[in-house]
């Protein structure tokens, strides 16, 4: 899969992303990542990105031009049939394990990244067919979202994740969250293993980590419980879980 990224910070993102398992992908040849400074399409001595918003008010935004060449670029360096082209912006869909699910289909994401005040409306009216959101806050710029897809879309490559990396992807642990993870020592500012974890009961450290999987979600994020499908044998773990806590 490629990704290219429309940034005014390249090293920002080529060197972010060389880390850990996006870092390998690239390497592998799983994943291409390209990188596209609208400031290379400029013709002006400054290499202007950026004017003044009409109507006034603090702050620059992004031109078109630069824009526009830079994803024009993007577009003829890869002969892909399948392409999306996607505007980081708070506007967006939120990003979500569903919508990172979906894009794994793509054979090229174009992920345009804003900085200043944001983009020249008529850009993204013209190239941009999706607007993608991480969340509900104030950042200076798109590029961080554009990491988070590259890492959550690559982690979902075959062959990216190595048989014992791949455990967050376990079907009965989607949408829930994370169980407690230990390693050595046993023993350590006198706070011991749970004995479950030391038994070598596969079966039983299987059980112990669903349902402690289920517990948290029940008592940090109910809302993830609201649309999942608990399985009978799930929804017991949960009631296990919930007495022992009173216990
Ligand atoms: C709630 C709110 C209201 C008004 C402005 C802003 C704001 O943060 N404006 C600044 C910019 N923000 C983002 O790009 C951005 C922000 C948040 C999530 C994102 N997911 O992807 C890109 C994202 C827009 C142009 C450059 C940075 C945020």
């Amino acid at each position: 899969m490629r990704f290219d990224v429309i940034t005014i910070f390249p090293e920002m993102m080529l060197d972010s992303a060389m880390y850990g398992v996006t870092g390998r992908a690239i390497k592998q040849g799983i994943v291409n990542l390209s990188v596209w400074n609208p400031r290379n399409y400029t013709s002006d001595r400054h290499k202007t990105v950026d004017d003044r918003p009409y109507g006034g008010g603090p702050g620059m935004v992004m031109k078109y031009q630069p824009l526009k060449d830079a994803i024009d670029n993007a577009k003829d360096s890869a002969d892909a049939r399948c392409v999306k082209v996607v505007y980081l912006s708070p506007q967006g869909r939120p990003i979500t394990q569903q919508l990172l699910n979906e894009s794994v289909a793509l054979d090229q994401l174009i992920l345009v990244a804003g900085r200043y005040e944001g983009i020249d409306e008529r850009f993204i009216e013209d190239e941009c067919e999706e607007e993608w959101s991480l969340g509900d806050f104030v950042i200076s710029g798109g590029e961080l979202a554009a990491l988070v897809v590259i890492d959550g879309v690559s982690r979902l490559l075959p062959g990216v994740l190595g048989d014992d990396e791949s455990a967050q992807q376990d079907s009965h642990m989607y949408g829930l969250l994370d169980c407690p993870h230990y390693t050595r020592p046993e023993v350590i500012e006198g706070k011991k293993v749970p004995d479950v974890l030391l038994s070598g009961n596969h079966k039983g450290i299987e059980r112990w980590r669903l349902q402690q999987s289920l517990g948290r979600t029940w008592q940090k994020r109910p809302d993830l419980l609201l649309n999942k499908e608990l399985t009978t044998e799930q929804q017991a773990l949960l009631e296990e879980f919930k007495i022992e806590l009173k216990n």
